[in-house]
């Protein structure tokens, strides 16, 4: 299988006026085709720094990073990967049609290719009918399912997600993370996945990646022995609990939370 992303030994030291901040360290790892690799780990452990320099965000300093066999930067120009931030960043003004629009507009898709590609990536996030409908009226839920329709509307089949339900209770991130496994499914796309949360690591990945801060790097790759239909109740079962266990050591570890 051909990893859809090799990292090599990547490094990251970011200058700043009180001296240098290593961000990223001798951070090597491969996603294959259709992962769901989740990265957590305590603030400030380069999660956020590594995923975009997965997206050609951020320059490394040190080491060799391929994206669907092209430079990152390459990997950017032939829209390699959609990415999906912590805020859903959709404009007011635009309806949420609109919002998914703009980019494929700024691509240059013909307005009839645009339209069926809304229709789409609406109904891959269960938001059927909303497409006239303005952000504002949304729950924030409901935004951040909108903001995925987008990353997901150009059709890349990478898709980065910065802790997207970070900002939203458990109860809606509950269902967010079950709707993400099924369009996960669906799509079979590779997903790169950022989060604080252990049980949303641990119910939505094939592999977890733990890191550690100062310097960034990863501490331990945890493949996760659960099946891909994962049912929320899979969460009592006891090789839930044992693997939930084994990423709390991982940041034990990394005197991540001590
Ligand atoms: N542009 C930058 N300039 C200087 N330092 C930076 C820059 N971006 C990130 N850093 C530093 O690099 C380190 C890693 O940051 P990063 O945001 O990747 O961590 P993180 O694990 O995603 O944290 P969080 O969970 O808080 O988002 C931190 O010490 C941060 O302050």
């Amino acid at each position: 299988m051909t990893p859809v992303i090799t990292a090599r030994d990547i490094s990251l030291t970011f200058t700043t006026a009180d001296g240098p901040v290593h961000a990223l360290k001798d951070v090597s790892l491969t996603i294959n085709p259709g992962d769901f690799v989740s990265f957590i780990g305590p603030s400030g452990c380069g999660k956020t720094t590594f995923l975009r320099t997965i997206a050609a965000l951020e320059t490394p300093t040190g080491g060799t990073l391929s994206v669907n066999g092209m430079t990152p930067d390459a990997a950017r120009k032939a829209r390699a990967y959609g990415y999906v931030f912590q805020a859903p960043g959709l404009y007011p003004w635009r309806t949420i049609a609109g919002n998914i629009s703009l980019p494929l507009e700024i691509m240059g898709f013909s307005r009839a290719d645009r339209a069926q590609r809304i229709r789409r990536v609406l109904d891959l996030v269960d938001l059927t009918g909303f497409g006239s409908k303005y952000p504002w009226q949304l729950s924030g839920g409901m935004q951040q399912r909108a903001s995925i329709a987008r990353a997901l509307a150009f059709d890349a089949d990478i898709l980065l997600m910065d802790e997207p339900f970070g900002a939203l209770d458990e109860i809606v991130r509950d269902r967010l993370n079950e709707a993400l496994l099924d369009l996960w499914k669906k799509t079979g796309k590779t997903i790169g996945f950022v989060t604080h949360s252990i049980p949303e690591a641990v119910y939505l990945s094939t592999r977890i990646v733990v890191m550690s801060p100062r310097p960034g790097r990863i501490t331990r790759v945890i493949d996760s022995p659960l099946p891909r239909d994962r049912p929320l109740e899979i969460r009592d079962t006891p090789e839930f609990i044992a693997l939930a266990q084994q990423v709390r050591e991982g940041l034990r570890e990394g005197h991540g939370y001590d």
